[in-house]
């Protein structure tokens, strides 16, 4: 087995404070998530702002999944359609298990982390009953390989970095090419180098033939956030490798239409906190905590965004993506091929 390196380490280690930021927002109220908990050793309060951020990151991504999952597939002649999910650098995400309580499951969840993390996932999930309960009849679990196999759930181990490694994973999985797919890579192309990052984008279009790519990750590196937000990374060990490659909303939608997507969509998160996520959600969970570090938190939700590339010849999903309700200006973007 390969040495974990410090940078691996740290890498792994934001999955931690991603899992305890969205307990946080749980026990807030902020957010509903009954199986995060099972993930968290030791629970921290977050401040407002941060809760706040997370709240924002969850409703945006569940929002996209949500649209995917309720996409109304059309009748081909041959066997029905059915959806798959692919979630890269997934670590300690419950969405699956929460699909699974409100009875909305994909046809495939797949997931995929450093076999690090996929072990103690493994690990975590077969200690617990409620989670067990979830994988349905007899899953394969292997807590030394960092695997589960279940009906509709994988988890596999494999680094985003090898190529091979997800092939493996593609064929491991069962994923099947011509099934309409949702990959999700959330906060974790950024840590890798811009050409590994790219080529991902690119294995993903390439294995696909109906597909969306969903990110969330950081942008604008250069003013005084973006300086230090880098700088923070960088001296935790894990630093923002990809930012530079993809500093702004344009070039983020660029690396999927260059990539072998056929459109693509980014905006940043202080307008999806003003657009697309529900208002009178909003409005509940703004009334959670005391909060006035206002200046901060634009600033803050500047520098992070969500793209997706689409590739949907058949017009298989046309709605997938932003809102188109309530934009005002130009903020809202988007590249079609
Ligand atoms: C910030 S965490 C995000 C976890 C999860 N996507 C979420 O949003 O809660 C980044 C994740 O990416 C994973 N990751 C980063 N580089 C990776 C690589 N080369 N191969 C596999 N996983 C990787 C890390 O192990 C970690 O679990």
């Amino acid at each position: 087995m390969a040495k974990t390196s410090g940078s691996e380490q740290a890498v792994q280690a934001t999955n931690d404070d991603a899992t305890i930021s969205k307990l946080s927002c749980v026990k807030k109220g902020y957010i509903s998530d009954d199986f995060v908990q099972f993930f968290v050793r030791r629970p921290i309060k977050r401040s407002p702002i941060i809760n706040r951020g997370y709240y924002a990151r969850w409703a945006v991504m569940r929002q996209l999944l949500f649209q995917f999952l309720d996409a109304d597939l059309p009748a081909f002649n041959g066997p029905p359609l059915q959806k798959q999910i692919l979630s890269l650098g997934a670590g300690f995400d419950t969405s699956f298990f929460q699909l699974v309580k409100e009875g909305r499951i994909p046809h495939i969840f797949v997931e995929v982390d450093f076999s690090e993390v996929t072990r103690k996932k493994a690990m975590l999930i077969a200690a617990k009953e409620l989670l067990l309960t979830k994988l349905g009849l007899e899953p394969k679990i292997s807590i030394v390989e960092g695997e589960i196999i279940s009906e509709h759930y994988r988890l596999l181990p494999a680094d985003l970095r090898d190529l091979k490694d997800l092939d493996r994973v593609f064929l491991q999985a069962t994923l099947d090419p011509k099934q309409p797919t949702l990959i999700i890579a959330e906060c974790v192309l950024i840590y890798l180098e811009p050409h590994v990052s790219r080529a991902v984008v690119k294995w993903a279009a390439d294995k696909f033939e109906t597909a969306a790519f969903v990110i969330y990750e950081q942008i604008h590196p250069n003013d005084a956030f973006g300086q230090q937000m880098l700088r923070n990374l960088e001296s935790r060990g894990c630093p923002l490798l990809g930012l530079h490659d993809t500093p702004t909303l344009e070039s983020k939608e660029k690396r999927f239409t260059e990539l072998g997507w056929q459109s693509a969509a980014a905006l940043d998160m202080d307008s999806i906190y003003n657009q697309q996520v529900d208002p009178l959600d909003r409005r509940r969970i703004e009334q959670l905590e005391i909060f006035d570090e206002f200046e901060e938190w634009n600033i803050m939700q500047e520098h992070y965004c969500v793209a997706y590339g689409v590739k949907d010849k058949n017009g298989i999903f046309p709605k997938f993506g932003f809102n188109h309700r309530e934009h005002s200006g130009s903020s809202q973007r988007s590249i079609v091929l």
